[in-house]
């Protein structure tokens, strides 16, 4: 590939588990400096998606192409793409400080804005609380040096100040970076994306048009 990567596609992602169809010819395209948002109900099969896309799941077919070139497992492209999971993922025996050095992230960037952070830089992560955890997480795949980065429910467990903090901080590295935001405090989605899919429960994503509207027509959203 020639260049820096400034689009990704997920095309025809098919997967499911035993009988279970979960992703049906799923299509999704990114851009550096856009943010695209991701909803969907409960089980519809977002998670799925964002792991498919890095490369990460056994999906039946897939196709990523980043600048129209083919790109077989995204996760292993120094420098392309990176994924904050619902869950934590930092061994809990690192510190902040070690974890920041190890994703190439610094710190003191951040301490000034995110004070929790340079508070408890040398704490081990499994000594933080679930809300502390969870910002140290979301801030060191953010921050990191990476083309595309995909968001799993980034304000889960977040008091609503560091929510709003948050929100100013992917609107920053959303100038540089290609966001998939995928959460249901929706009202944040809609309002920080450029453009938004809804992951059908049948696994087919559709671009909102309206998407307020569209999104109480699903039902995902009381009319
Ligand atoms: N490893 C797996 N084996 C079998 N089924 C799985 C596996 N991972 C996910 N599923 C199933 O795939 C479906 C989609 O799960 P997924 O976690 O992607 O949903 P989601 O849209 O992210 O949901 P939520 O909004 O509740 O987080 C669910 O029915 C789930 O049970």
């Amino acid at each position: 590939m020639n260049g820096l990567p400034t689009t990704l596609e997920a095309d025809g992602i098919w997967l499911q588990f035993g009988e279970q169809k979960i992703l049906q010819s799923v299509y999704v395209k990114l851009q550096t400096g856009r943010i695209t948002g991701l909803l969907g109900r409960n089980g519809s099969g977002k998670s799925c998606l964002l792991k498919s896309i890095m490369g990460l799941m056994p999906t039946e077919w897939q196709s990523v192409r980043v600048n129209g070139h083919y790109i077989g497992k995204p996760y292993q492209q120094p420098g392309l793409i990176r994924y904050l999971p619902q869950h934590p993922f930092v061994p809990p025996s690192l510190t902040i400080q070690a974890a920041f050095d190890w994703y190439g992230v610094d710190i003191r960037e951040l301490a000034e804005e995110y004070r929790a952070i340079g508070q408890f830089k040398n704490q081990p992560f499994g000594k933080l609380s679930g809300g502390e955890k969870r910002l140290a997480e979301i801030l060191l795949i953010l921050k990191s040096d990476a083309a595309f980065v995909l968001l799993d429910e980034p304000f889960s467990h977040l008091m609503p100040v560091q929510v709003e903090q948050l929100q100013k901080t992917i609107r920053q590295e959303s100038q540089r970076k290609g966001i998939l935001l995928s959460d249901h405090l929706y009202r944040s989605v809609l309002d920080l994306s450029d453009s938004i899919y809804f992951l059908h429960s049948g696994g087919r994503t559709i671009r909102l048009t309206s998407p307020e509207q569209n999104l109480k027509d699903m039902g995902y959203l009381n009319s």
